[in-house]
């Protein structure tokens, strides 16, 4: 090589031309001594030639990168449809949570908290981008019921889990479930091949943590475009004997349920579908969801909440959703009335959209029934509207009327309240002498009466001395 003139682009060239055999004396070797005296070829051709090169690099090095994912990484992924997805959030949350509440709460906090403290022991703290998590349930009187949780935001975390390295991906895809509206998501952890007996262990614990979650408690679902959601945190289950109900009635709605839940065969084996449907009426406040609750409860059932007067439920989705009840779970169809009006009349605000049908609730109820059992309870506070076909037998088995506080009752919620400090009962019964004097037995909502009990709480002579304001109110007392 000539020391004085270095290898340039030329030679790069040259090179490329030797490789390809062009060779010297012809006419193409003519064109090419031209083409390359000129500085400008040369230069772009030795550009392009390395640019080759380096492509030829990349790829060499993508290809040796890809095996190296191919035999040495395991990918998992979960997405949004799988029950595991909200669990995994929900692990992930738990370790937030501990981290919070190590790090920002009084000392000591975090180690008490069991389980969650061995999470953060376990896991990398490095998961700091969270999001918010908020679900709605709309109450009667135009109020609503609204629950937060934190979980991991969108985007690429490290977790570190025993002795290995977790890529944890959320992502957002940029498609949408057109009939729930909401976009497709997915989890994806990325591990190395060697320690991939890892997720088993995650999943067993974020299954545990969620049935830690749902242990004692009930799980209220609502609607979500076509599919049930799960509505905020799992509740405490309400006892039944903290709904009192004249005398006898929760005991016969209960027996007759037990009856049906241990007859399935006799059903299977006859032909006659697996259900049972109650329909409970009467004026606002006197227990009728309190009891569903804690009917859930008792029977370790789970509860899904429609309101029949929600604007957009048609007909169409509420058979769906009827169909694809979780198992171990009552369905509560509230206000039921709502089907027998004619809502297609713009309401007040001009509202005329879709809303259930007389039919469609009829062909809802008829619906196709599995093999599993299906409750329905039914409820309405305008008996008056109902058609009697609703009330047939395998539509409607069993009609109880909810009514206002009776005497007995009235007692039973006074011992509810202050059995405690009212030892000898003498304050009951000052209590039953002036509720009789002004006229308030069956007259008034036991949900009014609550309101009174907790306005006085551990005060018999206050709540004495408000029964007549109790009737001047005509039996309703703001409750809230
Ligand atoms: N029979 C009852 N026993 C104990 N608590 C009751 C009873 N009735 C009502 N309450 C209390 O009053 C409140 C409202 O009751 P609930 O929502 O169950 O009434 P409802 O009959 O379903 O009313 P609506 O017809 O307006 O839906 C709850 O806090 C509940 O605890």
């Amino acid at each position: 090589m000539d020391q004085n003139n270095p290898p340039g682009p030329q030679d790069a060239s040259r090179q490329l031309a030797q490789h390809v055999n062009i060779g010297s004396g012809d006419g193409i070797s003519s064109i090419y001594s031209q083409l390359t005296s000129n500085p400008f070829f040369t230069a772009g051709f030795g550009l392009a030639a390395l640019g080759v090169g380096a492509r030829i690099g990349q790829k060499g090095l993508r290809q040796g990168a890809d095996l190296i994912r191919r035999r040495m990484i395991v990918d998992l992924e979960i997405t949004r449809h799988d029950h595991a997805y909200q669990w995994l959030l929900q692990w992930m949350t738990a370790y937030q949570r501990a981290q919070l509440a190590g790090s920002h709460t009084v000392e000591g906090q975090a180690s008490k908290q069991g389980f969650l403290s061995a999470l953060v022991q376990r896991l990398n703290p490095r998961l700091h981008h969270l999001q918010i998590q908020t679900s709605q349930v709309p109450l009667p009187g135009g109020t609503s019921n609204a629950h937060f949780s934190l979980v991991p935001g969108y985007g690429r975390y490290i977790l570190r889990y025993g002795r290995s390295f977790i890529m944890v991906n959320r992502q957002r895809e940029k498609s949408f479930d057109l009939a729930s509206g909401t976009p497709f998501e997915t989890i994806t952890l990325t591990t190395l091949y060697a320690h991939r007996n890892i997720f088993e262990q995650i999943f067993a614990e974020a299954h545990q943590l969620a049935q830690q979650r749902t242990e004692g408690k009930t799980i209220i679902y609502n609607s979500m475009g076509p599919d049930w959601s799960q509505f905020g945190e799992p509740k405490r289950k309400r006892p039944l004997e903290s709904v009192v109900l004249e005398r006898g009635v929760k005991e016969k709605i209960v027996e007759d349920l037990q009856a049906f839940l241990g007859a399935r065969t006799w059903y299977l084996d006859r032909g006659i579908p697996y259900r049972r449907g109650y329909l409970l009426y009467g004026p606002p406040g006197t227990g009728k969801s309190s009891f569903i609750q804690a009917l859930a409860g008792h029977l370790d059932f789970n509860i899904a909440i429609l309101n029949v007067s929600e604007r957009g439920l048609t007909d169409d989705r509420l058979n769906h959703l009827l169909t694809k009840v979780p198992q171990r779970t009552i369905v509560l169809l509230e206000d039921a009335d709502a089907a027998f009006i004619n809502r297609r009349a713009p309401g007040e605000d001009g509202y005329t959209g879709a809303t259930v049908t007389f039919s469609g609730l009829l062909n809802a109820l008829d619906g196709v029934a599995s093999g599993e059992e299906r409750i329905i309870f039914l409820t309405t506070n305008h008996i008056e509207r109902l058609d009697e076909a609703l009330v047939r037998p395998g539509r409607i088995d069993m009609t109880v009327r909810l009514g206002e506080a009776t005497e007995w009752q009235i007692e039973q919620m006074w011992d509810r309240f202050f059995a405690d400090i009212d030892i000898d009962g003498q304050g009951r019964k000052r209590f039953m002498a002036e509720v009789k004097e002004v006229g308030l037995t069956s007259s008034i909502s036991t949900a009014a009466l609550q309101g009174l009990f907790l306005y006085n709480k551990g005060d018999i002579d206050g709540a004495i001395s408000m029964v007549k304001e109790l009737s001047g109110a005509h039996g309703h007392i703001d409750v809230r």
